[in-house]
């Protein structure tokens, strides 16, 4: 890290000064095996579930992260216990958690979300099954993130939830009323704005006392991967739950089984590193990928192979080789890993268009305007469409990218930097939402390059 800062307005337009760190550039092609920590996602589904269950149970190579952190504090605080125990993950301790009791009357508590999705939208639910006053809130940008589907969705649920003054709130921050009890039953919700909308609803139907049949109108859901996994997650723990019809998904009441679950290293964050193989044309191996998965990151194969690379899977690894050039291309639906795939295209010899990304614009920042802003900030050709992006081959130079806390931003930054000399990424420090140690890999990642070894010492 350098002593460069540089000056900035925040989304409360406050300004500030943000270090600014050097982006490795890339002297010669990478050659690297890589391991990265637990997968966001499926660590939080776990942790809430394993708030619910009908005894304790034990997270193995979870993420330990700022979100997951964040998690883990609101469970605490709604009375769960979450204890840290020795493990063989490589990046952290193992979790042990004894389930909250709904039936406890707990004091009124204060969680804070950060700017995590997963703790903004999936905890609110959890309190309305406890009993006593949980209030809500997160960072300035958090205030932002659409959550008025989840307030409306426990209101309808006959859980109160207010705001300052007792209004009814449309975004953080606000309180929840729990009773220890919800009867549940046929709920309508609009989740166009976000997956988690759906997800957060059905990791506790099981508890409600009539479960939950919950039924989407609007316009399609994204992120339907996101549910899949949900849906998955459920059925392993015991959860009966039919997906059969196209946006119903009914969740039978029932016991939720406590489990010992090992979490796969997130293939989102993988993204990053893979797409370092394609940007400097050399070879990036991921081991102990899984076989079979619900993550979204799974979709490397198919985007990185119709971006020219190589991809290979053979006894676990996941082997992904650049080629001369990366080709421009159109991707539909690419959720979370799109800034990665954007600073791809912005590299590429022909034009790409990103589609089904709208909701973009609600993730940690608006992602569609912050990454043109960012592409054409280098020299770039990025423009914003309705629902997405289109991005034309251009000489890209050096020059600041700004993450607006945002980590998929920050690693966007990064890959720009290993294919364009003197770029330098504000706030690197940001990855810590899902990714503490990046900075770390991602110069361990090129110092393999310089050694020309490629050997990982030890696997999660
Ligand atoms: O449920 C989850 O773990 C997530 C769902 C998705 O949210 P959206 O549906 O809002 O895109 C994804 O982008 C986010 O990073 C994680
Ligand atoms: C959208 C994301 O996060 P969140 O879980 O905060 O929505 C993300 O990680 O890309």
């Amino acid at each position: 890290m350098t002593g460069t800062t540089s000056a900035h307005a925040d989304s409360n337009n406050t300004a500030t000064s943000l270090p600014l760190w050097p982006a490795p550039y890339a002297k010669e092609p990478v050659n690297a095996t890589v391991t990265v920590p637990g997968s966001k996602s499926l660590t939080n589904r776990f942790l809430v579930l394993a708030a619910l269950a009908d005894g304790p149970s034990r997270l193995r190579a979870p993420l330990h992260s700022r979100d997951s952190a964040l998690m883990i504090q609101a469970l605490r605080q709604l009375g769960a216990t979450v204890t840290e125990v020795p493990g063989e993950g490589r990046f952290g301790p193992d979790l042990e958690i004894t389930p909250l009791d709904p039936a406890a009357a707990g004091a009124e508590t204060a969680i804070d979300c950060g700017l995590a999705g997963t703790v903004m939208r999936f905890v609110p639910p959890l309190a309305a099954l406890r009993n006593g006053v949980t209030v809500f809130d997160g960072d300035p940008h958090a205030r932002k993130r659409p959550m008025g589907t989840i307030i409306e969705a426990l209101i309808a649920l006959g859980v109160p939830v207010a705001a300052d003054g007792g209004r009814t709130p449309s975004a953080l921050p606000f309180s929840v009323e729990g009773t220890g009890e919800v009867r549940g039953g046929h709920l309508i919700i609009d989740a166009s704005a976000s997956s988690q909308f759906v997800s957060a609803l059905l990791l506790v139907g099981a508890r409600f006392s009539e479960g939950l049949h919950l039924e989407h109108v609007g316009k399609p859901v994204p992120s339907l991967d996101h549910i899949t996994m949900t849906v998955e997650v459920l059925r392993s723990v015991g959860v009966m739950v039919d997906d059969s019809v196209p946006n119903h998904w009914r969740v039978s009441p029932g016991p939720i089984r406590a489990f010992d679950q090992r979490i796969e290293q997130d293939l989102s964050n993988a993204g990053p590193f893979l797409a370092a193989a394609l940007a400097t044309g050399g070879t990036v191996r991921i081991p102990n990928w899984p076989a079979g998965t619900t993550q979204v990151g799974d979709q490397w194969r198919s985007i990185l192979t119709a971006m020219g690379a190589e991809v290979t899977f053979q006894d676990g690894t996941l082997t992904v080789t650049g080629g001369p050039e990366i080709m421009g291309a159109d991707f539909d639906e690419t959720s979370e890993l799109a800034p990665t795939v954007a600073a791809l295209c912005a590299l590429a010899s022909g034009p790409s268009r990103l589609t089904g990304i709208a909701h973009l614009r609600g993730h940690e920042t608006d992602r569609l305007a912050a990454l043109v802003a960012e592409i054409n900030g280098l020299g770039g050709d990025a423009e914003e469409t309705a629902d997405g992006l289109v991005i034309r081959p251009a000489a890209l130079h050096s020059g600041v990218v700004h993450s607006y806390a945002d980590h998929r931003m920050a690693t966007a930054g990064a890959i720009l930097g290993l294919a364009v000399e003197g770029v330098e990424v504000e706030d690197i420090a940001t990855t810590s939402k899902t990714m503490p140690e990046f900075p770390q890999m991602w110069e361990a990642m090129l110092q393999r390059t310089e050694d020309a070894s490629d050997h990982d010492e030890a696997s999660n």
